[in-house]
């Protein structure tokens, strides 16, 4: 039986977020297709996401909004304004707003949603990323003072359909961005690379791939079931003399963890730049 049941969820926003999320609730059976419906300008978009999930489609923010109990905005943190601002009429205090777009704080969307300050609107702010496509997501949670106990639960729910939830402070969420937000683009990076090197190494493509990808997810799997520290795990791959210490030689050479240190503190930034944009509706060189 859908666990989400009696509630109507409407995307605004039909790309890859909303795609993995909406993949990720139908394939957990949390929700049924009839109840969810997305909008987006694009009307290819569209038609993929009736065609592939048999969900409902249109081109327009306010009857989405209207027809639905729960709104997902997940559009880029660019269109944030321009989409709150369009829908803010039929916004009111029986809906759920979720916004999944990086950097855009609670208080800039309830101040777009409610430029009167007349309703109490509540806003939950998260950060998934895209293994929610295969229910294995991780999503950080944070909502605004007017949304209720029952209705955070609910945004929970959604988010288990596709992998795990965590609340944070709103403050943490620019680095839960820089690091598991955009950390599946720097691990399919890694992936890529140690594929790539087993193919120098003399092994097949789909040998090497089928190598590399499984040798990542049990070492996650052994780190998450294990409980270890990581440098004790490290060591138990390590003998003395032996090779993997001479690997991992070079990849302090190369400086590997400050280069992931780096990374996640440069998308960090770039979240909380995102958010000022989107607040003082300027888009520099954000042309994404
Ligand atoms: N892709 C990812 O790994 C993650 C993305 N996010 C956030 O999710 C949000 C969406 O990202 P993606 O899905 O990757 O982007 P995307 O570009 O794939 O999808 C955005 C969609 O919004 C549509 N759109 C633009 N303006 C619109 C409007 N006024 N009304 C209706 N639809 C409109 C676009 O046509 C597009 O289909 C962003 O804010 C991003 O920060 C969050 C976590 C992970
Ligand atoms: O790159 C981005 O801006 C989005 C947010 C986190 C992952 N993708």
């Amino acid at each position: 039986m859908a666990v989400l049941t009696n509630k109507r969820i409407g995307f605004i926003g039909g790309g890859n977020m909303a795609e993995a999320m909406i993949k990720g609730l139908l394939s957990a059976s949390f929700i049924e297709a009839k109840s969810l419906m997305a909008s987006d300008m694009v009307g290819e978009r569209l038609e993929f996401l009736k065609h592939e999930f048999k969900i409902k489609t249109t081109t327009d923010n306010q009857e989405l909004v209207q027809k639905n109990d729960i709104i997902i905005l997940a559009v880029k943190p660019q269109a944030v304004k321009a989409v709150c601002s369009g829908i803010h009429e039929q916004v009111d205090e029986k809906k759920l707003v979720i916004s999944v777009a990086a950097g855009v704080p609670i208080h800039a969307i309830e101040i777009l949603l409610n430029p009167e300050a007349d309703k109490k609107v509540g806003v939950v702010r998260t950060m998934p990323n895209t293994p929610a496509l295969v229910q294995a997501g991780v999503t950080a949670l944070s909502a605004s003072d007017h949304v209720s106990k029952s209705d955070l639960k609910v945004a929970h729910r959604i988010f288990e359909a596709i992998g795990r939830t965590v609340d944070v402070p709103e403050a943490q969420l620019d680095a839960v961005t820089g690091l598991s937000g955009s950390g599946p683009a720097y691990i399919f990076m890694i992936i890529e690379a140690l594929s790539d090197a087993g193919v120098k190494m003399g092994l097949s493509r789909d040998v090497s791939n089928a190598l590399t990808l499984q040798t990542v997810l049990g070492s996650a799997k052994l780190a998450q079931e294990s409980g270890r520290h990581p440098g004790e795990l490290k060591d138990m791959v390590c003998s003395p003399g032996g090779t993997t210490i001479s690997g991992l030689h070079w990849l302090e050479k190369g400086g590997l963890r400050t280069t992931l240190i780096n990374a996640v503190e440069a998308a960090t930034q770039r979240s909380i730049e995102l958010g000022r944009n989107a607040e003082n509706n300027q888009n520099g060189n954000d042309s994404q």
